[in-house]
C-alpha cells in the first residue's frame, strides 16, 4: 500500500450495493456486544454472518481484485478471518497502534466506513467561499430553496420556524419541504427572522440550484445534517453572512467552530514520519497494511454521534495463519474456542520468536 501502508479512498462501492449493505447492517445492530481484549475502548463489534448478503457482496474476489490493483499487491484473496461490522458511539476510540500479522505475510485490512457521526465543521476559509457561491446561486433569477434534498430542520427548530412563517403571514408550514437552506445575504425581507431560511412565500418561484449536497462534495465537506442550527450560529458562518449584508463581522461571534461539532478521525503516521488523517465518509474505505511494517494508526475519541464500520480482511495466495490469528479470532464476542484451533495455535507458539505467555497477556485485538 503506498504512503507507508495507508490509502484511504471515497465512493468505493456503486451507490445501489453501499446500501444494500448498510440496509442489512443497520438489522445487526441489535446483536452487537462490547469488544473483548481490543485496543479499542468502549467499540461494539459483531462478526459478519458468513451467509450474509454483506458478507457475499464483500468477501469476494472482485473486491479482493479492486484492493490488490489500489495497493499494488500482485495478487489479494479474500481471507477466512472473520468480517466484522463495529460501532463507535459517544465515548468510543482506538489508540495508537499496528495491526497484529493475522497471516503470514501480513494481511491488507480494509475498513468499509457505513455511516459516521457528523463531520467536523469546514474551516473559515472554505465556510466563505462556500457561502459566496451559495449566494451567487441564490441570486440566479428565479432562485427557490429545494425542497428534498436539504436536511429538514432539526426538531429543536421546528418552533422557532413555524413561529418566523406565522410571523410573515405564510399559509402553511410543512417542516420537510417548506425550509430553504441556509443563505448568506438572502433573507426573507418580509419575516426576516430567520437569517439563514426563506419564507417560500416570499420566495421566487423556481428553479434552481446545485443540489446542496453537490456542493458540499465539491468542497470537501459535508453539511451536518443534525446540528445544523447550531452550525449556522458558528462564528464563521455568522460572519460570512453579516459581512455579505455589509455590516462588517464586528458580531462577537457566541460559539467557537471547533467546539461545536467535534468527531472522530482516523489518523496514521506516513512514510516520512508526518501524519494525515481521515473523517471517513460513508462507502468510503482505508486500507492498512498489517503487521510491523504497517504504519501506527488511531481513531480519536467520538464526541457526538456515532460511526459504524465494516472491517476485512485480505491476503496474498499462500498466506499461512499466524499464531494471532487464533488470539484475534478467541477474543471475539461469544467466541467459541475450538479445541483443535485452539491446539494449532499453541503448537504454533512454540516455534522460535513466537512469545510466551507474557507476550500473548499483552497482546490485545487490533
Ligand atoms: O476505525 C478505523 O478507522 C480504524 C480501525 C482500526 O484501526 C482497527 O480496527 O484496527
Ligand atoms: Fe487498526
Amino acid at each position: 500500500v503506498s504512503n507507508g501502508g495507508v490509502l484511504y479512498r471515497e465512493r468505493f462501492l456503486s451507490p445501489a450495493d453501499f446500501e444494500a449493505i448498510r440496509r442489512e447492517c443497520r438489522t445487526l445492530r441489535g446483536g452487537m456486544r462490547a469488544e473483548k481484549d481490543s485496543i479499542a475502548l468502549r467499540r461494539m463489534g459483531l462478526c459478519l454472518d458468513r451467509r450474509s448478503h454483506t458478507h457475499a457482496m464483500l468477501m469476494s474476489e472482485a473486491v479482493a481484485s479492486r484492493i490488490a490493483a489500489l495497493t499494488g499487491v500482485p495478487r489479494l484473496e479474500p481471507s477466512d478471518f472473520p468480517a466484522e461490522l463495529r460501532q463507535y458511539g459517544a465515548g468510543a476510540s482506538m489508540g495508537w497502534h499496528r495491526d497484529d500479522a493475522l497471516y503470514s505475510p501480513p494481511q491488507t485490512e480494509v475498513i468499509l466506513t457505513l455511516g459516521s457521526a457528523d463531520p467536523p465543521p469546514p474551516d473559515e476559509h472554505t465556510t466563505r467561499q462556500l457561502v459566496k457561491r451559495w449566494t451567487a446561486q441564490e441570486e440566479r433569477p428565479g432562485y427557490a430553496p429545494p425542497s428534498q434534498n436539504w436536511p429538514p430542520p432539526s426538531r429543536s427548530d421546528l418552533a422557532t420556524l413555524r413561529r418566523a412563517f406565522t410571523a410573515c403571514g405564510a399559509e402553511s408550514f410543512d417542516p420537510g419541504h417548506h425550509a430553504a437552506p441556509p443563505t448568506s445575504g438572502r433573507l426573507c425581507e418580509p419575516c426576516s427572522h430567520h437569517l439563514h431560511r426563506l419564507c417560500l412565500r416570499h420566495a421566487a418561484p423556481p428553479p434552481a440550484r446545485d443540489a446542496p449536497g453537490e456542493e458540499a462534495t465539491r468542497s470537501g465537506w459535508s453539511v451536518p445534517s443534525r446540528g445544523l442550527s447550531r452550525w449556522l450560529e458558528s462564528s464563521p458562518v455568522r460572519e460570512a453572512m453579516a459581512s455579505r449584508q455589509g455590516r462588517g463581522a464586528s458580531e462577537k461571534p457566541r460559539r467557537a467552530f471547533a467546539e461545536d461539532t467535534a468527531d472522530c478521525f482516523t489518523e496514521w503516521v506516513c512514510a516520512d514520519g508526518g501524519r494525515d488523517s481521515a473523517w471517513t465518509t460513508p462507502n468510503s474505505v482505508l486500507l492498512v497494511r498489517a503487521g510491523e511494517g504497517g504504519p501506527s494508526h488511531r481513531v480519536t475519541p467520538v464526541k457526538r454521534g456515532e460511526r459504524t464500520i465494516v472491517k476485512l480482511v485480505f491476503h496474498e495466495p499462500d498466506a499461512e495463519r499466524s499464531a494471532s490469528f487464533y488470539d484475534h479470532i478467541n477474543s471475539f464476542p461469544g467466541a467459541q474456542r475450538s479445541v483443535a484451533e485452539r491446539a494449532r495455535a499453541l503448537a504454533e507458539r512454540g516455534g522460535p520468536g513466537s512469545g510466551g505467555k507474557a507476550s500473548r497477556a499483552a497482546r490485545r485485538r487490533s
